[in-house]
């Protein structure tokens, strides 16, 4: 199931920017992707125009080449699980996941016997066969939320759509629900659209994801290309844990404060910000033409290596090394590769050796 979202633009009215202004993307069938963005970037109300909960100003929503504008919600054959799962508390784990089927027009409601044979097929789908008799208050998070994308799933849905569905799970659970639910998309053939703020939970997820600010997109393109090449000091921010410094550029140098400087081929006079990843800086102990930094705290990380935070005046930046070295100890970085922003947004990379020796 196709989805296109064109120019869709959305004013409460109640801010100083519209939730969503001018909001532009294609989901392919069969794909899983992510809208990742900070609080009140527009992320639930992009989802809840899809779902039919909610209506543009302008702009139009086609789902499987169809435009939805006088769809109502529950004519669009789309699955909602939120972030709280709004089980109905009164009614049984069963009777929750039958919901969907019950209330449909006489003409098209399955008959009994059948709705309770697709309920028990979900249930056993979600794996949860033995909670059908239950309460919503007498099972576990996590199986809530297995009970709300059985509920969501009743209606046979191609779309899917799930708002912070995982927030409520503690994280052990949340990573093998995280599999589990991208499994079944997969198995299913759905078409998926995620909510979150959760980096990490987006790039293992999706297929392609969608970063929000302030009612925009700013960048859709898959997981590695966000983190290898970020469109903004936006995104370099909120995706991935790279480290941030101010720099500034003078005279086509660009000067990192406490660093030193290099060639800034690209980039204009003024402000500038650097973003440079934990992975792409080494620690190594004192060594002349390195930056020189104290060690903050050393611990042990995956293939032999330690991280560390490391103090260059008022930096803190987090790099590996092959050893471990004591609180307070000197040490030097290395850079193996970063990315700069000049102030109009132009972005520059400059990675392996040219990083490492350019910098004092
Ligand atoms: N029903 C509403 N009435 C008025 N303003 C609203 C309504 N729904 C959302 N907004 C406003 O629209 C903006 C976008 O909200 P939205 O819920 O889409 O953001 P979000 O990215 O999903 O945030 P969060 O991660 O906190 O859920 C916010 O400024 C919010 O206050």
């Amino acid at each position: 199931m196709s989805v296109e979202i064109e120019a869709v633009t959305r004013d409460f009215g109640t801010a100083a920017n519209p939730a969503l202004r001018g909001v532009s993307m294609a989901l392919r069938s069969g794909e899983f992707v992510a809208l990742l963005g900070p609080s009140g970037s527009g992320k639930t109300t992009l989802l809840r125009i899809l779902a039919g909960l909610d209506f543009p100003d302008a702009g139009r929503v086609l789902i499987g080449g169809r435009d939805v504008a006088q769809v109502p919600a529950r004519d669009r054959n789309v699955g909602v699980v939120f972030q709280n799962y709004a089980l109905f508390r009164h009614m049984t784990v069963f009777e929750n996941v039958a919901f969907g089927l019950r209330v449909r027009p006489r003409a098209q409601r399955p008959a009994n016997a059948e709705i309770d044979r697709r309920v028990r097929e979900l249930l056993a789908l979600v794996q949860i066969p033995e909670l059908a008799p239950r309460y919503p208050e007498q099972i576990s998070g996590g199986q809530r939320q297995r009970v709300a994308l059985a509920r969501a799933l009743a209606i046979e849905p191609q779309l899917l759509l799930l708002d912070e569905p995982f927030g409520a799970l503690d994280a052990l659970v949340r990573k093998d629900v995280r599999r589990w639910v991208r499994g079944l998309h997969d198995r299913l053939g759905l078409t998926s659209l995620l909510v979150t703020h959760d980096q990490e939970e987006a790039m293992e997820m999706a297929d392609r994801v969608a970063v929000m600010e302030q009612g925009r997109i700013v960048q859709f393109d898959p997981p590695h290309t966000l983190i290898d090449a970020p469109a903004s000091a936006f995104v370099a921010r909120f995706v991935g844990d790279a480290n941030r410094l101010a720099a500034s550029v003078h005279g086509g140098r660009l000067d990192i404060a406490g660093f030193g400087g290099f060639d800034a081929a690209g980039l204009p006079e003024g402000a500038a910000e650097i973003f440079v990843r934990p992975d792409d800086l080494r620690i190594l102990p004192p060594r002349d033409g390195l930056a020189p930094g104290l060690v903050e705290w050393s611990r042990p990380a995956e293939r032999g290596r330690w991280k560390m935070l490391v103090a260059v005046g008022e930096h803190r930046l987090e790099g590996y090394g092959e050893r471990a070295f004591e609180r307070g100890a000197a040490c030097a970085l290395e850079f193996q590769a970063l990315t700069a922003f000049g102030a109009r947004g132009e972005r520059v990379s400059i990675n392996g050796r040219e990083a490492a020796p350019s910098l004092r």
